[in-house]
């Protein structure tokens, strides 16, 4: 074709279509002729819908390849098939390596790979016109493209390269012009990314173009997320765009996710499809809501986690004759279904503790280090209400376990339906509690109750929860209300996993089992009802001021090197753990000091309590 100069009434007509092919006209484009540029359009559009074009463009290459197949290598159909196989055999072997995380994504690549392979094969040996195998090919062309087009993960996908394509212009649209997007991710519920702010702007004011921002990205009202950087930099954002609610529906626990407790537990999802990860590591968790909400739903997955630990010893008890933690009696060292041994496994627990605490003193170490042989202590307890009402001595070890257990990994999870005080028993449980998750209460003072005073002021609103499930969290690193669901295991699922991880339980360390045996061996002293009556039924009565004031009186009487435990007991009347609580007390007020381990003498500004 010979060139000429464009007239002015072409140049108009193609800068009209142009614009129609969404072409920026440029500097000296007068020059350029039509077809050119409507190539150089195609050639762009067809570049923009790559993903949408793929079924094609593979079509395209398998007729290619058949034609080229059978001109040069019509003998080459055998190679053809085995590499067909191998390939979609590997493709549904080991598809997560190449990025195709589920089993039903590795399916489709495997059948796809399957059919294109075995029509080419077919194709090199009769000829790819040859009756029915164009029919076939634009047939399984059709059947495979749908998934395909319809596959939620790879329209996000494109969406997050136009966006990141296009962020300039949204950048300026929105009002965050200067910024840029640093990294992104999809995943099951939509896409992330992570926005580096420009020169001044603020989180806060990327939070205030999220409305802006759901109508330039075209998401439903509520469907972007904007939150601060988990390393707290002033000028990143992390930018979350949901596409399916994670809420919607149960969503089934994906299997353990730790296998140490020196790990965070991953209990569910938050609303933008985060997991909800929390570490126990000598930590104590409260597990609260009305009847119904998911307490329980909650405590057997963490359960299905803490079980895969080998460093995690569990004892557990249920009052509701085991209705609830029977099922994981396989994994469970020691379970305790009557108040009476509940209050032996409780005080077992306080023997063990204290056994540990003494090693800690003597290695010289702080806390203990859980490991295979050195497992941490974890004592769920369902129905705390129960144990309070039904077995108040047994509150009385739980107390000391929620004050002292930190240090010496021996730790409470406690389940109950509303933590009031009564509930409770002592208040120190529900105060000591680290972890708190809120399932669905009835009232909104509830909220309170469980997550502490005032919070339900500052935004928490656990009474407004609507599915089985649904919690907030409460945690050194959760401090903002974020609703979460928890993953739901059914009850085939408990029987399964507790099966599988049985193998994996530990024994209790040598520290632990010394102690107990060493407890075992402590002459029982002689019952004295009036003079050792249970500290919660008589708090305020005489024997147990007696007690308090027999005890300053001996502390004060103790030589320089201290009196033992053994001896206030013995002078007192009062159980182990009735001393303990009072010399810790006595010890936080400045009137006793430790003066070697388990030896104990008051300070000389000592009062009367
Ligand atoms: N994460 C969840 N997702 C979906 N449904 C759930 C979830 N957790 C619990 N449920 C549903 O709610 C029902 C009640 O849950 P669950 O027994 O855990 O409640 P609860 O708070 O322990 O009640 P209760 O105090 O009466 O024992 C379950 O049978 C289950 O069907």
């Amino acid at each position: 074709m010979s060139r000429h100069r464009a007239s002015r009434h072409e140049i108009r007509r193609n800068a009209r279509r142009m614009r129609r092919y969404g072409i920026q006209p440029v500097a000296g484009i007068e020059d350029l002729e039509f077809a050119p540029l409507a190539i150089a359009g195609i050639a762009r559009l067809a570049w923009r819908y790559r993903s949408e074009l793929a079924p094609l463009t593979v079509v395209a290459s398998v007729l290619a390849g058949s034609l080229a197949m059978r001109h040069w290598f019509p003998e080459g159909w055998p190679t053809l098939i085995i590499a067909t196989v191998i390939a979609a055999g590997a493709l549904a072997t080991w598809g997560r390596w190449v990025n195709l995380p589920r089993p039903i994504e590795r399916g489709y690549a495997a059948v796809t790979t399957a059919f294109a392979g075995t029509w080419l094969t077919l194709a090199t040996h009769f000829g790819p016109f040859t009756n029915p195998l164009p029919a076939v090919l634009g047939i399984g062309t059709i059947m495979l493209a749908v998934p395909w087009w319809a596959h939620r993960r790879r329209r996000a996908r494109v969406q997050v390269e136009r966006t990141l394509a296009a962020w300039p212009d949204i950048a300026q649209a929105v009002g965050l012009a200067g910024s840029r997007i640093q990294s992104a991710m999809v995943d099951l519920w939509g896409y992330r990314f992570r926005l580096g702010l420009g020169v001044g702007q603020t989180v806060e004011d990327a939070i205030n173009a999220v409305p802006r921002l759901e109508s330039a990205l075209g998401t439903t009202r509520g469907g972007i997320r904007v939150q601060p950087v988990a390393s707290k930099k002033a000028n990143r954002a992390d930018v979350r765009v949901i596409e399916t609610d994670p809420h919607a529906n149960a969503i089934t626990w994906p299997g353990p996710s730790i296998t140490s407790i020196t790990q965070p537990a991953k209990l569910g999802l938050f609303e933008d499809g985060a997991p909800v990860r929390v570490p126990l590591l000598r930590r104590h968790a409260l597990f609260a809501g009305m009847s119904g909400a998911g307490k329980s739903g909650g405590v057997n997955v963490l359960l299905g986690d803490l079980t895969a630990c080998q460093d995690v010893i569990l004892w557990a008890v249920d009052l509701k004759r085991g209705m609830e933690l029977l099922p994981w009696a396989s994994c469970i060292g020691r379970i305790a279904t009557t108040p009476q041994e509940a209050e032996t496994l409780l005080a077992d627990a306080v023997v063990i503790l204290d056994g540990r605490a003494d090693d800690l003193t003597k290695r010289g170490e702080r806390v203990w280090e859980p490991s295979p042989d050195r497992p941490a202590l974890i004592i769920v307890i369902d129905e705390y209400a129960e144990l309070a009402s039904e077995a108040p001595r047994a509150i009385d070890y739980a107390d000391s376990i929620a004050r002292r257990g930190r240090a010496p990994a021996v730790n409470l999870i406690a389940a109950t339906q509303r933590p009031s005080k009564d509930a409770m028993g002592k208040s120190a449980v529900r105060s000591q509690m680290d972890v708190r998750l809120c399932f669905r209460v009835r009232e909104a003072r509830d909220g309170d109750l469980v997550l502490g005073q005032g919070m339900v002021k500052a935004g928490w609103h656990p009474h407004k929860l609507d599915a089985p499930g649904k919690f907030l969290i409460s945690s050194p690193e959760h401090d903002i209300p974020r609703r979460a669901r928890s993953y739901l295991l059914d009850d085939e699922g408990v029987q399964a996993t507790a099966e599988q991880h049985a193998q994996y339980r530990p024994p209790l360390d040598e520290v632990s089992a010394q102690a107990l045996e060493r407890a075992a061996e402590m002459p029982a002293i002689p019952a004295q009802p009036t003079a050792r009556p249970s500290p919660r039924h008589a708090r305020d009565s005489s024997t147990v001021r007696t007690a308090e004031e027999t005890l300053t009186a001996t502390l004060k009487r103790a030589p320089s090197d201290g009196v033992s435990i053994g001896d206030l007991m013995r002078e007192t009347g009062m159980r182990r753990t009735w001393v303990y609580q009072r010399l810790q007390d006595l010890s936080r007020a400045r009137q006793v000091e430790q003066v070697s381990r388990g030896r104990w003498r008051a300070l000389p500004e000592v009062h009367d309590p």
